[in-house]
């Protein structure tokens, strides 16, 4: 627990009382991150945001004006089933203790909670790849918007669902859509998932994008393994690292050298061999931009001079958190476009090509990616010799 000024404390202690939990400092402010337990609802873990969105502020209550969703509330008054937030400021909660252990921790053991499994494999599907979430078995969805802390997913080809279930026998969770830079989310914001994922328990995350090939030998409908990065928004300083270090998933300067696990590379070479892809499969650098622009000309050229074969706008984020917390990577991109590099060529880069190509290799991607999960040594970590079901 942290330390709490005098105000919040006795919020907390009289939240307690009501059945309110984990009371989180944030800068000056304190507000609650709440385990809410109303008669009939049962368990209910509440953000800021959603008690903010969520409660009932109506012109009954003393606090007459509804909050905004960026303002931070100040005052909370309780009684037994409501709760009542009352915003003075206008200051955005900024820094990365907002996204912190505790509020990881909160949303895991939430999610752990209803889960049907323990899961020690994570996915993220790329754009138009969610195809793969489709592959579990004895599924248990959430929609982003009903899990406590979650981001919610805003771009076309993403569903924004976190899928439980057994893919080849192995407990999984699948992340159905992802979060990117330009959403506007927070960069510790749009990584967050990889550090839930490691606190309910995930050993590998298996990351899978759209890019766009700046590979000359590279065709659309490629799948480049990807071996190491190129992470453009860090050299100006945007890192899902920058902050406080928190401590309980790692340490301050985590090396990225053995980024991408190269024992699962060599994996989904043989497997891509065996199931007759070796002619599609590619081995490369996936270099991350901001987006959502895609590249210039002069953009694509220099890239391909700095070593980059694929070009996105995801993935590496969430790799530098998960290698940080001390999960195994593996990463693939499916190369939806070509990037343009030449001023004749009338190609332009477009968003709907790329959730087509991913429908078109989508079949091909899962049976790749799934039996790769079916090989994969994570048996030992198994309780009981059994699947971790919760
Ligand atoms: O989530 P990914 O990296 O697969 O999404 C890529 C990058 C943009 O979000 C989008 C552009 O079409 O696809
Ligand atoms: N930045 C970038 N992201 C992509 N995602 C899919 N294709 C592309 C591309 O060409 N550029």
């Amino acid at each position: 627990m942290v330390a709490l000024p005098p105000a919040g404390r006795r919020l907390f202690e009289k939240g307690r009382r009501l059945g309110l939990h984990n009371l989180v400092e944030v800068g000056k402010v304190c507000y609650v991150l709440a385990v809410w337990r109303q008669r009939d609802e049962g368990r209910k873990l509440i953000s800021p945001q959603d008690l903010i969105s969520r409660s009932p502020c109506t012109s009954a209550s003393r606090y007459h004006s509804r909050p905004k969703v960026n303002q931070v509330p100040t005052k909370v008054a309780l009684n037994r089933t409501s709760l009542y937030l009352h915003c003075m400021s206008t200051k955005v909660v900024q820094g990365s203790r907002r996204y912190g252990y505790e509020e990881c921790k909160a949303t895991a053991d939430w999610l752990l909670d209803q889960a049907p499994v323990r899961p020690l494999v994570g996915i993220v599907c790329g754009s138009g790849l969610g195809g793969l979430a489709d592959m579990l078995k004895d599924q248990k969805i959430f929609n982003y918007g009903d899990i406590p802390n979650f981001p919610k997913s805003t771009v076309h080809g993403h569903a924004g669902r976190l899928v439980f279930g057994t893919l080849k026998g192995k407990p999984c969770v699948c992340m159905q859509g992802r979060f990117h830079l330009y959403e506007g989310y927070p960069i510790q914001k749009i990584t967050m998932p990889m550090r839930i994922f490691k606190l309910m328990g995930v050993k590998t995350v298996i990351l899978t994008n759209a890019a766009g090939g700046l590979n000359q030998d590279y065709k659309v409908g490629d799948v480049m393994i990807i071996k190491d990065h190129i992470n453009m928004p860090g050299f100006a300083g945007i890192n899902p690292l920058s902050g406080p270090n928190e401590e309980s998933f790692g340490t301050r300067f985590p090396c990225m050298s053995d980024a991408y696990d190269r024992k699962l590379q060599q994996l989904a070479q043989e497997v891509g061999a065996e199931l007759g892809y070796s002619d599609f499969l590619r081995e490369g650098v996936y270099c991350v931009l901001g987006g959502p622009s895609f590249e210039t000309i002069a953009e694509c050229r220099m890239l391909t001079r700095l070593g980059a074969d694929a070009v996105g706008m995801s993935t590496v984020h969430e790799v530098i958190v998960a290698r940080h917390c001390g999960m195994q990577v593996f990463a693939l991109s499916l190369i939806t476009n070509q990037a343009v590099m030449d001023y004749d060529s009338h190609e332009k880069a477009n968003h709907e090509e790329v959730l087509q190509t991913g429908e078109q290799r989508s079949l091909q991607l899962v049976k790749l990616v799934s039996t790769m999960v079916a090989r994969l040594d994570v048996a030992s970590d198994y309780t009981n010799g059994e699947a971790h079901h919760c």
